[in-house]
Protein backbone atom coordinates (compact mmCIF):
# COMPACT_ATOMS: atom_id res chain seq x y z
CA UNK A 1 0.00 0.00 0.00
CA UNK A 2 1.31 3.66 -0.52
CA UNK A 3 1.67 5.65 3.09
CA UNK A 4 2.83 4.26 5.79
CA UNK A 5 2.65 0.26 6.61
CA UNK A 6 4.58 -0.76 9.86
CA UNK A 7 4.14 -4.72 10.57
CA UNK A 8 5.28 -6.33 13.80
CA UNK A 9 8.14 -4.34 14.07
CA UNK A 10 10.42 -5.36 17.45
CA UNK A 11 13.67 -3.45 18.63
CA UNK A 12 15.66 -3.93 21.60
CA UNK A 13 18.42 -1.38 21.93
CA UNK A 14 22.46 -2.77 23.03
CA UNK A 15 22.59 -2.87 26.79
CA UNK A 16 18.90 -3.01 27.67
CA UNK A 17 17.11 -5.73 28.84
CA UNK A 18 13.35 -4.84 28.02
CA UNK A 19 12.60 -4.22 24.14
CA UNK A 20 11.31 -0.86 23.10
CA UNK A 21 9.27 -2.18 20.58
CA UNK A 22 7.60 -5.38 21.09
CA UNK A 23 5.08 -6.14 17.62
CA UNK A 24 4.15 -2.82 16.77
CA UNK A 25 1.55 -2.79 14.01
CA UNK A 26 -0.27 0.16 12.18
CA UNK A 27 -0.67 1.51 8.96
CA UNK A 28 -1.65 5.07 7.74
CA UNK A 29 -2.49 5.92 4.30
CA UNK A 30 -1.11 8.53 1.90
CA UNK A 31 -2.09 11.95 1.87
CA UNK A 32 -3.17 12.33 5.64
CA UNK A 33 -1.98 14.13 9.00
CA UNK A 34 -1.29 11.31 11.05
CA UNK A 35 -0.44 11.60 14.67
CA UNK A 36 1.96 9.00 16.56
CA UNK A 37 0.68 9.45 20.49
CA UNK A 38 1.61 7.71 23.46
CA UNK A 39 2.87 8.26 26.80
CA UNK A 40 6.66 8.81 27.65
CA UNK A 41 8.96 5.76 26.69
CA UNK A 42 6.16 5.07 24.71
CA UNK A 43 8.74 4.16 21.89
CA UNK A 44 7.47 6.83 19.47
CA UNK A 45 10.79 8.16 18.98
CA UNK A 46 12.01 5.15 18.01
CA UNK A 47 9.13 4.08 15.70
CA UNK A 48 10.13 7.63 13.65
CA UNK A 49 14.16 6.30 13.43
CA UNK A 50 13.19 3.01 12.46
CA UNK A 51 10.94 4.92 9.39
CA UNK A 52 13.42 7.21 8.60
CA UNK A 53 16.23 4.13 8.13
CA UNK A 54 18.12 6.18 11.43
CA UNK A 55 18.11 2.80 13.73
CA UNK A 56 17.41 -0.68 12.78
CA UNK A 57 14.24 -2.61 13.87
CA UNK A 58 15.60 -5.95 14.62
CA UNK A 59 12.83 -7.91 12.94
CA UNK A 60 8.98 -7.09 11.11
CA UNK A 61 8.63 -4.80 8.38
CA UNK A 62 8.39 -1.01 7.59
CA UNK A 63 7.07 -0.20 4.22
CA UNK A 64 7.35 3.39 3.09
CA UNK A 65 5.02 4.46 0.26
CA UNK A 66 5.40 1.11 -1.14
CA UNK A 67 9.15 0.74 -0.76
CA UNK A 68 10.33 -1.49 2.05
CA UNK A 69 12.62 -0.05 4.31
CA UNK A 70 15.87 -1.58 3.63
CA UNK A 71 19.61 -1.03 2.34
CA UNK A 72 18.23 -1.09 -1.33
CA UNK A 73 15.93 2.00 -0.92
CA UNK A 74 17.33 4.04 1.74
CA UNK A 75 18.20 6.66 -1.05
CA UNK A 76 14.86 6.65 -2.46
CA UNK A 77 13.03 7.21 1.07
CA UNK A 78 15.92 9.79 2.07
CA UNK A 79 13.87 11.76 -0.66
CA UNK A 80 10.64 10.62 0.23
CA UNK A 81 11.10 11.65 3.52
CA UNK A 82 11.63 14.81 5.04
CA UNK A 83 12.44 14.66 8.98
CA UNK A 84 12.19 17.22 11.85
CA UNK A 85 13.83 15.56 15.00
CA UNK A 86 12.81 16.24 18.80
CA UNK A 87 16.40 17.94 18.97
CA UNK A 88 18.02 20.70 16.94
CA UNK A 89 19.55 19.27 14.20
CA UNK A 90 21.21 22.79 13.26
CA UNK A 91 24.89 24.30 13.64
CA UNK A 92 24.66 26.74 16.20
CA UNK A 93 27.23 28.74 15.13
CA UNK A 94 26.52 29.27 11.47
CA UNK A 95 23.34 31.37 10.56
CA UNK A 96 20.10 29.98 9.25
CA UNK A 97 20.86 30.71 5.73
CA UNK A 98 24.24 29.13 6.01
CA UNK A 99 22.85 25.89 7.63
CA UNK A 100 19.81 25.53 5.23
CA UNK A 101 22.21 26.30 2.31
CA UNK A 102 24.25 23.01 3.66
CA UNK A 103 21.11 21.16 4.11
CA UNK A 104 19.96 21.80 0.47
CA UNK A 105 23.37 21.01 -1.05
CA UNK A 106 23.33 17.69 0.79
CA UNK A 107 20.18 16.71 -0.98
CA UNK A 108 21.92 18.08 -4.41
CA UNK A 109 20.42 21.87 -4.81
CA UNK A 110 22.27 24.88 -5.28
CA UNK A 111 22.88 28.50 -6.56
CA UNK A 112 20.36 30.96 -7.02
CA UNK A 113 17.26 28.29 -7.34
CA UNK A 114 18.27 27.06 -3.59
CA UNK A 115 18.85 30.43 -1.92
CA UNK A 116 15.54 31.43 -3.53
CA UNK A 117 13.39 29.02 -1.59
CA UNK A 118 15.64 29.61 1.38
CA UNK A 119 14.32 32.58 1.46
CA UNK A 120 10.90 31.79 0.66
CA UNK A 121 10.52 29.49 3.50
CA UNK A 122 12.37 32.06 5.92
CA UNK A 123 10.03 34.11 4.99
CA UNK A 124 6.85 31.98 5.03
CA UNK A 125 8.55 31.02 8.86
CA UNK A 126 8.94 34.53 9.99
CA UNK A 127 12.57 34.56 9.78
CA UNK A 128 13.18 36.57 6.99
CA UNK A 129 14.87 39.31 9.61
CA UNK A 130 16.93 36.95 11.11
CA UNK A 131 18.47 35.00 8.06
CA UNK A 132 22.03 35.80 8.56
CA UNK A 133 21.79 35.76 12.18
CA UNK A 134 23.39 32.86 14.27
CA UNK A 135 21.57 29.59 14.96
CA UNK A 136 22.11 30.67 18.78
CA UNK A 137 21.36 33.78 18.84
CA UNK A 138 17.83 32.68 18.11
CA UNK A 139 14.86 31.87 20.29
CA UNK A 140 13.59 28.53 20.83
CA UNK A 141 10.59 28.70 18.64
CA UNK A 142 12.72 30.40 16.12
CA UNK A 143 15.08 27.26 16.05
CA UNK A 144 12.25 25.21 15.85
CA UNK A 145 11.07 26.42 12.95
CA UNK A 146 14.37 26.92 11.38
CA UNK A 147 14.64 23.05 12.01
CA UNK A 148 11.40 22.31 10.14
CA UNK A 149 12.88 24.11 7.18
CA UNK A 150 16.03 22.13 7.41
CA UNK A 151 13.65 19.20 6.66
CA UNK A 152 11.45 20.16 3.42
CA UNK A 153 13.94 21.63 1.51
CA UNK A 154 13.55 18.98 -0.86
CA UNK A 155 10.18 18.97 -1.07
CA UNK A 156 9.77 15.75 0.91
CA UNK A 157 5.56 13.75 -0.02
CA UNK A 158 5.94 12.88 3.48
CA UNK A 159 7.11 15.25 6.49
CA UNK A 160 7.81 13.14 9.85
CA UNK A 161 8.15 15.56 12.83
CA UNK A 162 9.00 14.24 16.37
CA UNK A 163 7.00 16.95 18.87
CA UNK A 164 8.07 19.98 16.63
CA UNK A 165 5.49 22.23 19.08
CA UNK A 166 7.18 21.36 22.45
CA UNK A 167 8.24 24.34 24.39
CA UNK A 168 7.05 26.88 22.14
CA UNK A 169 5.14 29.82 22.36
CA UNK A 170 1.48 29.48 20.81
CA UNK A 171 1.88 32.27 18.11
CA UNK A 172 5.29 29.84 17.08
CA UNK A 173 2.77 27.13 17.36
CA UNK A 174 0.06 28.71 15.47
CA UNK A 175 2.21 29.44 12.56
CA UNK A 176 3.52 25.88 12.76
CA UNK A 177 0.45 24.11 12.77
CA UNK A 178 -1.07 26.19 9.89
CA UNK A 179 2.11 25.37 8.01
CA UNK A 180 1.39 21.52 8.23
CA UNK A 181 -2.21 22.46 7.21
CA UNK A 182 -1.20 23.59 4.10
CA UNK A 183 1.95 21.68 3.29
CA UNK A 184 -0.82 18.53 3.76
CA UNK A 185 -3.02 20.25 1.44
CA UNK A 186 -0.83 20.43 -1.58
CA UNK A 187 -0.70 16.50 -1.17
CA UNK A 188 1.75 15.73 1.34
CA UNK A 189 1.54 12.88 4.25
CA UNK A 190 2.47 14.15 7.69
CA UNK A 191 3.26 12.35 10.43
CA UNK A 192 3.93 13.82 13.96
CA UNK A 193 4.23 13.18 17.72
CA UNK A 194 2.97 14.90 20.29
CA UNK A 195 1.57 14.85 23.68
CA UNK A 196 -0.46 17.86 23.20
CA UNK A 197 -3.48 15.96 22.79
CA UNK A 198 -5.55 18.86 22.13
CA UNK A 199 -3.50 19.69 19.01
CA UNK A 200 -3.61 16.45 18.29
CA UNK A 201 -7.26 16.08 18.05
CA UNK A 202 -7.97 19.22 16.26
CA UNK A 203 -4.52 18.52 13.72
CA UNK A 204 -4.97 15.08 12.85
CA UNK A 205 -7.26 13.06 10.94
CA UNK A 206 -6.14 9.87 12.13
CA UNK A 207 -3.78 8.75 15.34
CA UNK A 208 -2.15 5.84 16.90
CA UNK A 209 -1.70 5.60 20.28
CA UNK A 210 0.80 3.00 21.73
CA UNK A 211 2.36 2.34 24.75
CA UNK A 212 4.95 0.14 25.90
CA UNK A 213 6.19 -0.70 22.07
CA UNK A 214 2.95 -1.90 21.28
CA UNK A 215 -0.40 -0.22 19.33
CA UNK A 216 -3.53 0.01 21.56
CA UNK A 217 -5.68 1.93 19.22
CA UNK A 218 -5.82 3.41 15.79
CA UNK A 219 -8.64 5.42 14.44
CA UNK A 220 -10.22 9.27 13.80
CA UNK A 221 -9.19 11.36 16.77
CA UNK A 222 -13.54 12.60 16.84
CA UNK A 223 -14.80 8.74 16.09
CA UNK A 224 -12.78 7.70 18.87
CA UNK A 225 -14.45 10.36 21.45
CA UNK A 226 -17.74 8.99 19.82
CA UNK A 227 -17.28 5.56 20.19
CA UNK A 228 -16.14 5.73 24.04
CA UNK A 229 -19.26 7.67 25.69
CA UNK A 230 -17.43 8.63 28.78
CA UNK A 231 -14.73 10.20 27.13
CA UNK A 232 -14.87 14.14 26.23
CA UNK A 233 -11.90 14.41 24.35
CA UNK A 234 -8.67 12.93 22.76
CA UNK A 235 -7.06 13.30 26.10
CA UNK A 236 -9.90 11.48 28.11
CA UNK A 237 -9.58 8.45 25.23
CA UNK A 238 -5.66 7.90 26.44
CA UNK A 239 -6.42 8.41 29.63
CA UNK A 240 -8.74 5.19 29.27
CA UNK A 241 -6.39 3.35 26.80
CA UNK A 242 -2.87 4.10 29.23
CA UNK A 243 -4.05 4.55 31.98
CA UNK A 244 -3.09 6.89 34.87
CA UNK A 245 0.56 5.17 35.75
CA UNK A 246 3.16 7.45 35.42
CA UNK A 247 5.86 6.37 33.73
CA UNK A 248 9.77 6.38 33.88
N1 LIG B 1 19.60 4.85 22.13
C1 LIG B 1 18.96 4.19 23.11
N2 LIG B 1 19.59 3.26 23.86
C2 LIG B 1 18.95 2.58 24.82
N3 LIG B 1 17.65 2.76 25.15
C3 LIG B 1 16.97 3.69 24.44
C4 LIG B 1 17.59 4.45 23.39
N4 LIG B 1 16.64 5.29 22.86
C5 LIG B 1 15.51 5.06 23.56
N5 LIG B 1 15.70 4.11 24.49
C6 LIG B 1 14.68 3.59 25.41
O1 LIG B 1 13.57 3.14 24.66
C7 LIG B 1 12.36 3.50 25.32
C8 LIG B 1 11.48 4.28 24.38
O2 LIG B 1 12.11 5.51 24.07
P1 LIG B 1 11.55 6.51 22.97
O3 LIG B 1 12.39 7.73 23.04
O4 LIG B 1 11.42 5.81 21.68
O5 LIG B 1 10.09 6.79 23.55
P2 LIG B 1 9.12 8.02 23.29
O6 LIG B 1 7.75 7.45 23.22
O7 LIG B 1 9.59 8.82 22.13
O8 LIG B 1 9.27 8.85 24.64
P3 LIG B 1 9.11 10.43 24.94
O9 LIG B 1 7.66 10.73 24.86
O10 LIG B 1 9.64 10.54 26.32
O11 LIG B 1 9.93 11.18 23.92
C9 LIG B 1 12.75 4.27 26.58
O12 LIG B 1 12.72 3.37 27.67
C10 LIG B 1 14.16 4.70 26.30
O13 LIG B 1 14.92 4.79 27.49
Amino acid sequence: MSGISVTELFKTYKGSDEPTLKGLSFQFPEGKIAGLLGPNGAGKTTTISILCGLVRGDSGEVVIHGLKQEAAHREAIKHIIGIVPQQIALYPQLSAVENLTYFGNLYGFKGKALQQKIMHYLEIFGLEKSAHKEIHKYSGGMKRRANIIAAILHDPQLLILDEPTAGVDVQSRGMILQFLRDYNSRGASILYTSHLLEEAQSLCEDVVIMDEGKMIVQGNPLKLIEQHPACQNLEDVFLHFTGYALRD
